[in-house]
This record gives C-alpha cells, structure tokens and sequence, in this order.
C-alpha cells in the first residue's frame, strides 16, 4: 500500500519497488538522516535514535538481495558537530549485526569504485553529503538533477530510496535530485511517519498547543511563520533560545550575558522578524523565570528587572505554567529542548515538560533529535498517545500544512516511473 500525501499524491513503497521493478540483485542508492548529536570534545556519539530507526529498512533491503549504499548528512559545515560518518558506521554494523563498509569519499573515484564493487546484500556507507559542496544548496529537483553530486552517483544505480523524514524539508541534490532520475520509494522510516501523522493530525483537533525549543532559531522562526500564516497553532510556548529572541522582541530584560550569547548565534538580527510576528498576534508565550548560571553557581531568576546569569533552562514557575497551559490542549507537538540538556543539571525544565504532555489528554507528538531521547529515557517511547517522530524541523512545517520538498518530488518521481500506481489513486 503506498503512502498518500494530504493532497491525494502517492509515494511508493519499498513493497511497491519490489512488486513493479524487482529488488533483488539490484544496486540501491538509500538516503538516511544520522545526523546525530555528537560531543564536540570527544567526537562521539552521543545519541544512536536515528541510526537505529534505519536498521529496518537497510536489513530489509539487504535480505531482499539489493546491495545497498546509504547516504546521510552530519551537522552542518562550520559547526563542531560537522564530522565525518565513520564512527556512524560502526555504530549502525553493530546495531544492525551487519557488517557496512564505509568509503571516506562521497562522489570521488574510491566512492564509485567502493559502489561498483558491492555485491548483493552488502551494505556501504558514504561519507557526510555535505562535504559535496552543492548538497548546501536549496534548489528544484529538475536543477539537482543536473548537479554534480547526482550526476556521478546516479548512474551507478537502480533505484533511490528516501527514508530521510528529517531532511525531508531540504531541498538538497541528495534528498531531490535522484529521484527524478531513478524509480524512488520511501524507506520504512518515511513510510511510518506519513502512516503516524496521517492517523494523529486531524486538522479539526484543537486546540493545538506547540512548545518549541532549542537552538535552531532561524530555522525555528521560519515555522513560525508558516504556522501563523496557515493559523495551524492555537498557543505556542516558547524555550531555550527561541524563547530568548521573543522576549527581547517584546522588550523584556534577559541581561546583558544573554543578549551577547544571542549576538554571538546571530540570533539578535532577527529579532524585527520576531516583533512583526507578535505585532500581527502570534499567540507565543515566554517563561517568567528561568534557571541560570553565575560564576559557577546555579540559580532561579525570575523575569522582572534583569538577568544576571546565563540562562540554561526554564525555572519552575515557567514549568507549572506551561504544564497548566498544555492541559485544555487537544494536540501537543514538542520540538527543541527548553535548555542546555547535555548537562544534567539543566534538563528538568525539558523533562517536566515531556511529562506533563505525556500525561494531558491530547495527543501528542514529540519531534527532533534531542527530545526524542528525553521521551525515551523517561519510557514514553510506546505511549499509546504519543509519536515519537525523528522529525524536527520537517515535522512542524509538515504540521504547518507545507510541501515538503523531498516528499513533492517522491511523488513527482512515481508519476513517471509509476504511472499506474499514481492513477490508481488519483481516481
Ligand atoms: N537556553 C539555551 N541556551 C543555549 N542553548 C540552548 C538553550 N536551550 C536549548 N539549547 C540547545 O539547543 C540544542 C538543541 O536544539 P535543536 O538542534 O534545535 O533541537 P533538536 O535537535 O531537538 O531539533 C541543544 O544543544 C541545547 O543545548
Ligand atoms: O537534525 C535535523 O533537523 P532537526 O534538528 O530539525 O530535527 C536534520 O538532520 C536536518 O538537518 P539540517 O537542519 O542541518 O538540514
């Protein structure tokens, strides 16, 4: 059964790629998201979620006789967690219990070679696609198609699978450009999370109550917008640093350390685009208090004249309310942590949160890498109200009621290479 987009297009399966073309001894190019938060220190990593919701998709691929080359992203170039996957590669051989090769090249000669040598069942991962300097580039899949990168892998293939939900909102050669040139399906990561939304959204549930969090501000403010453009969101409570951008937007004193900590992200320059948003009734709230750090120390301040410390989480106040707040909520969607939540003395604010959603009424879904492992850890993973999506930034703008990009050219893709299976559907 393929997966059916809101606007009745199809996106194939792995089961529809097999049934209408043969897998087995084919060469399958497969995009995966592993991009996974590592600790700059030490280069580990520290949290293996996404690297194991593949496993099922890779496994199957391999049982079913393909040889299969897997792609993925890993941080962004310039940050500290920008690195090469070959740690990944253990972790996924030893999660899998399958060996996977890995080639320090991703579109160069000992990548193609490593391609061209895999035998049926194998399994080889690439490095970072963002060490292709064009995989930073957002532009249509018919350009991508053109590009470099996808000129010189695609031919070496049979097939593309997308079974990155969380870069699904990218519109980057490795996540648009091969399937305008290759039959493409959804790996069963992509094929979960349509089936999970498809079933939990129902636009008609409401109120629909986003806590959004984290560090990704522009990213964050950009589905702000889009959320309020499509009124998808009843109530937004706002932490971690996108919290700290709304306030000083509304004026409110965060203390001259979190203002240069703001500077310093390039977060203060968007803070015309975050007043215009409350000006036009963005209904976004922002913690009274918060838990900080001064000279070593650790403490509560509340909102009012000043904060002297460095905020690194929310404080109980904003917990009690928030809580309170997420109860009248019929749908509650969670994305980015309310504070620093590497160091445990700062994760309370996040975690009271997950808890207090879990144990609403509503139905509840938790997206992006951090808080996943919040939930998981707190053992809410098999809630019956809840879904744990990988998603993140592609969670909310799905949410929001926009195209993903990756998601428009599957379904662009199975219009040309399965004409039969989009009629079916269209009818
Ligand atoms: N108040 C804060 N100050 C600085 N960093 C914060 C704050 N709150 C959250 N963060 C950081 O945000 C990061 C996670 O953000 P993000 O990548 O947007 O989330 P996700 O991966 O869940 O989508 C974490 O590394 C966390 O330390
Ligand atoms: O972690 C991701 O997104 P998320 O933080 O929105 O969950 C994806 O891997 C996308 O990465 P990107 O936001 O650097 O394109």
């Amino acid at each position: 059964m393929p997966c059916l987009l809101r606007n009745g297009e199809v996106i194939p399966t792995i089961d529809d790629l097999d049934e209408n073309y043969g897998v087995k001894g084919s060469k399958i190019l497969v995009r995966i998201d592993i991009n996974s938060p590592i600790d700059p220190r030490t280069g580990r990593i520290l949290d293996d979620t996404r690297i194991r919701a593949h496993a099922k998709t890779i496994r199957e691929l391999s049982e079913r006789g393909a040889a299969v080359v897997l792609i993925s992203h890993q941080g962004r170039p310039g940050e500290p967690d920008f690195t090469s996957l070959e740690p990944h590669s253990k972790v996924l051989s030893d999660r899998l219990g399958m060996t996977v090769k890995f080639v320090d090249d991703v579109i160069g000669p000992a990548a193609r070679q490593a391609i061209k040598e895999l035998k049926p069942g194998e399994i080889l991962l690439l490095d970072n696609t963002r060490l292709v300097s064009e995989e930073i580039i957002e532009a249509t899949p018919e350009k991508h198609a053109g590009s470099i990168f996808v000129q010189r892998l695609a031919p070496l293939f049979n097939y593309y699978i997308n079974d990155a939900f969380a870069t699904a909102h990218r519109s980057q050669p490795s996540i648009v450009g091969f399937p305008m040139l290759l039959p493409s399906a959804a790996g069963r990561v992509l094929e979960r999370e349509l089936h999970a939304l498809s079933k939990l959204y129902k636009p008609e549930e409401r109120p629909r109550v986003f806590v959004l969090g984290g560090g990704k501000v522009h990213d964050t403010l950009r589905i702000l917008e889009y959320l309020h453009a499509n009124r998808a969101a009843d109530r937004i409570l706002a932490t971690g640093l996108v919290a700290e951008l709304f306030m000083v937007a509304k004026g409110i004193n965060i203390g001259r350390k979190n203002i240069e900590v703001l500077e310093a992200k390039g977060i203060l320059a968007l803070v015309p685009r975050a007043r215009r948003l409350l000006l036009r009734g963005l209904p976004l709230e922002t913690p009274v208090d918060f838990v900080t750090e001064h000279n070593g120390e650790v403490r509560v301040e509340a909102v009012g004249t000043g904060i002297e410390g460095v905020i690194r989480d929310i404080g109980p106040q904003t917990i009690s309310m928030y809580s309170e707040m997420m109860k009248e909520a019929r749908l509650i969607v969670l994305r980015g942590p309310a504070g620093v939540i590497e160091d445990p003395r700062f994760r309370k604010g996040t975690e009271e949160l997950v808890k207090s959603a879990a144990e609403s009424n509503a139905y509840v879904i938790i997206g992006g890498g951090h808080l996943n492992v919040i939930a998981s850890n707190l053992g809410l993973a098999d809630k019956e109200n809840m879904h744990l999506s990988t998603g993140g930034g592609a969670l909310l703008l799905f949410l929001a009621g926009e195209d993903l990009p990756g998601l428009t050219a599957l379904a662009k893709s199975a219009r040309k290479f399965f004409p039969q299976l989009s009629a079916k559907h269209s009818t």
